[in-house]
């Protein structure tokens, strides 16, 4: 779907709930293939503005498309299947159920290709099976297979999920702080994880929302930043993510570093 090279673009999108602005008047476009990463301060807008790039919220104003689709004359649910979400909430999908049904890692990537909480046993043929074992394997955690989703690690469940998200081969891969309470090695697991899966899928377009410059994979390619409700800066991560800019966003003097390709935040302090 979507024959055009853009995956998401948003012109003038403005989100209003009673009594607040969750975003004002965005300007976004997103390239197929690229991979991008939102940060910005607690409340600034992050996850309000990847549910109107995954089709669950329609801007109150401004025109939002997604995989050349616009939002409001498309049948959602459609849309939806060519976007993979992974929320930083247990709202879409029901994972206590899930636990307490027992079902496997490799059961919670099936249940991707119809989106669904619970299996659905009679979609599922040995060709979903192989996709679903790939899957994990694509995501470092084949041996997970059969353990039960409940015992998984949290590093271990950031895995699966993404790879249940990929289940249905989407155009879009949304990220929604995939990173929350992970540990150092998990995080750099899931870090390796995702620069692995820009690698290796070039029409994979991208969007990472996060927290912390440490959790930006190296592959990232653009990056947008969101201060109340409004785009602060988006482009190319070399002209966006500089310490000037993150000053900005998260109002404090803020100093940056680059490794290996990855970029390192703290305060910056008075030379002494
Ligand atoms: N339905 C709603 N009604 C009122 N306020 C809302 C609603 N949904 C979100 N908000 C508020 O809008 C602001 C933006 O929320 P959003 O979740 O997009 O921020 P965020 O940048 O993802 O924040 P965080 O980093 O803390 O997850 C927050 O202050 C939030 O409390």
């Amino acid at each position: 779907m979507g024959q055009d090279r853009t995956a998401v673009e948003m012109a003038g999108v403005t989100v209003r709930v009673v009594g607040r602005t969750l975003l004002d008047a965005v300007d976004w476009r997103v390239g197929h293939g690229e991979h991008w990463v939102v940060l910005g301060p607690n409340g600034a807008g992050k996850t309000t503005l990847l549910s109107v790039a995954a089709a669950m919220r329609h801007p109150s104003s401004g025109s939002a498309s997604v995989l050349g689709h616009r939002l409001g004359r498309v049948d959602l649910r459609e849309l939806r299947r060519h976007i993979g979400l992974v929320a930083a909430t247990r709202r879409l999908v029901d994972e206590e159920l899930m636990e307490a049904e027992g079902l496997t890692a490799q059961t919670v990537v099936l249940t991707g290709h119809t989106g669904s909480s619970a299996p659905l046993w009679d979609r599922y043929g040995p060709g979903e099976r192989e996709r679903a074992a790939a899957l994990l394997a694509d995501l470092g955690c084949k041996d997970l297979a059969d353990r039960p989703f409940a015992v998984c690690s949290q590093g271990e469940r950031g895995r699966v999920r993404i790879a249940r998200a990929l289940m249905p081969d989407p155009a879009l891969l949304l990220l929604d702080e995939p990173f929350a309470g992970l540990d150092l090695p998990g995080r750099e697991d899931l870090v390796t994880a995702i620069e692995e899966l820009a690698a290796g899928r070039p029409a994979l377009t991208t969007v990472l929302v996060t927290h912390h410059l440490e959790e930006v994979p190296a592959t990232t390619t653009h990056a947008l930043l969101v201060r109340d409700a409004r785009v602060l800066a988006a482009g190319p991560v070399a002209t966006v993510l500089t310490g000037p800019n993150l000053s900005e966003c998260f109002g404090r003097p803020l100093a940056l570093d680059r490794a290996d390709g990855r970029w390192y935040a703290r305060a910056s302090r008075p030379a002494g």
